[in-house]
């Protein structure tokens, strides 16, 4: 009874409880209805096993270059930040990021400074629409070409019409600002938006691989082996490490938004959730949990400010403060990162309920069922030890509350985890190259069935006018390197 009374008072309406149904509906706030209905699918996660001789290992090579840019990006960022303060990186070959721009197969810098933005070089015309990739419930996602230059995007096609109906403008602009303001290897990159008469357009980065989601449905119990689970943990805490950096809680961690590139490594995508701090703090520098390593960065200080009160999330992945409702902070990205790691190692989240009000009951109050029958994925002890910690219930004390990811990073689980060559290892899971070479093969096939974008025209629109999309930016961003891919 008395569950329900919170339930009641704390969820959003009955009509809007629907969407909890399918885990991948993401909960919107409180103010803002969201539609009945499930979100679209990615077919496209072609996986299969590495071979080192296919284009797959060829392309991972060349990205040797960028093998320390996880920490290259956020220790460019944290140079601007730390005003000067040297920052070493450790287990890089050369300790230097400017070596990077140096070695011969360089393709893209990470740092804060390598994104130069545009005026609008594009309009819906470049395009031609190739297949939809997926569905969100005010836009839709498409592969799609562009003509000149024969190159595959990803492009998100949100509904003006419909961002007005269901309140939706103010995370399409946040999701716009994130996208265009993050550099980083495991964040999708964002290479246009603009906008036309009735809607706005996001052209990022194609990630062949798909959904995450997908690729653990297709795996044996729909599960990881720890090491390889251990492997996808890392990438999201560097990205999060990373978002944390900037400004910017997460709060929508969950498999259908790790998407995977074509050479198996993640890429966060579906930013519309996402919390910016304005400012964002600086970063500290704390010493580190294990003595023998140097001083850490402490991620929390440049979101200590930023405490919010929405009810956002996804169902399963909701964090305790979020349901009780008492504000919340960047700590919910440690909870979720938790309940991704369980859900990599048993192919079930750990609180699931028959309905949503079961499940928020196990999120505030049962212990972690880890399972323990036959036949079960048997976990190390360092293992159910991290995510005990990631998964405490008061964010006080929850794994990462203290200096953010360097918390993380330097639990005894990550002991074996290479933090600065991480992009440059072969990721457990490498999607088959198919697809995106089918879609080049097959184009004429494809474009007598695909639809073009002709009669959409560009529209610039002035800040400051009355106009609800006006504050929308239209930008062409240009990475360093990208002109060399
Ligand atoms: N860059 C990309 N490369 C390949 N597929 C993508 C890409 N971006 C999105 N998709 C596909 O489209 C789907 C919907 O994208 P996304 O989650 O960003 O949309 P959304 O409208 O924000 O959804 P939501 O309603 O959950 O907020 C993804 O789950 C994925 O399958």
């Amino acid at each position: 009874m008395q569950l329900l009374t919170w339930s009641l008072s704390l969820v959003p309406s009955s009509a809007e409880s629907t969407q909890f149904l399918r885990r991948a509906a993401s909960t919107p706030a409180l103010d803002e209805p969201k539609q009945k209905g499930n979100k679209g699918s990615s077919a496209n996660s072609h996986l299969g096993t590495y071979n080192p001789s296919s284009p797959a290992a060829r392309s991972n090579s060349t990205l040797s270059s960028t093998m320390t840019a996880t920490t290259a990006t956020t220790a460019n960022y944290l140079n601007a930040k730390l005003n000067g303060l040297h920052l070493n990186i450790p287990n890089s070959p050369n300790g230097s990021t400017l070596d990077l721009r140096r070695a011969g197969n360089f393709r893209r810098t990470y740092s804060s400074n390598s994104i130069k933005k545009r005026s609008i070089e594009v309009t819906p015309s470049s395009f031609v629409k190739i297949r939809l990739l997926g569905k969100g419930d005010v836009g839709r996602v498409y592969l799609v070409r562009q003509k000149d230059t024969e190159r595959l995007y990803a492009m998100k096609v949100l509904s003006k019409k419909e961002m007005i109906k269901r309140n939706k403008i103010k995370r399409a602009f946040a999701e716009q600002e994130i996208l265009a303001t993050s550099n980083h290897p495991f964040i999708v990159t964002l290479f246009h938006s603009f906008q036309s008469e009735d809607y706005l357009y996001l052209c990022m980065e194609y990630c062949m691989g798909g959904e995450f989601f997908r690729a653990l449905q297709t795996r044996p119990g729909k599960c990881l082996k720890e090491d390889d689970a251990k492997f996808y943990a890392a990438e999201v805490i560097a990205a999060l490490e990373y978002l944390h950096l900037m400004g910017f809680i997460y709060r929508d961690l969950k498999p259908e938004n790790i998407l995977l590139h074509q050479t198996g490594h993640i890429m966060l995508t579906d930013f519309d959730l996402s919390k910016q701090s304005l400012p964002a703090g600086d970063p500290t520098v704390v010493m580190n949990a294990i003595p023998s390593m140097p001083p850490a960065i402490d991620t929390k200080a440049c979101i200590a400010g930023l405490r919010t009160n929405s009810f956002v999330g996804t169902e399963e992945y909701i964090a305790p403060e979020v349901i009780k409702g008492t504000g919340h902070t960047s700590a919910v990205d440690w909870w979720t990162l938790g309940i991704l790691m369980y859900e990599m190692l048993f192919g079930v989240t750990p609180f699931k309920g028959n309905d949503r009000n079961q499940t928020f009951d196990a999120v505030l109050h049962r212990d972690i069922p880890f399972p323990e029958h036959a036949g079960s994925q048997t976990t190390s002890a360092l293992c159910k030890d991290v995510i005990r910690k990631l998964l405490i219930k008061d964010e006080q004390f929850r794994l990462g509350s203290g200096a953010g990811a360097s918390d993380v990073k330097s639990h005894a689980f990550f002991k074996t985890t290479n933090w600065a060559l991480l992009r440059h290892l072969t990721p457990p899971i490498v999607p088959a190259q198919s697809f995106g070479a089918d879609a080049i093969n097959f184009r004429k096939m494809q474009e007598s069935m695909s639809l073009d974008m002709d009669h959409e025209e560009l529209v610039l629109q002035q800040p400051g006018t009355k106009n609800l999309f006006a504050n929308f930016s239209s930008v062409t961003l240009h990475h360093d390197g990208d002109d060399d891919m």
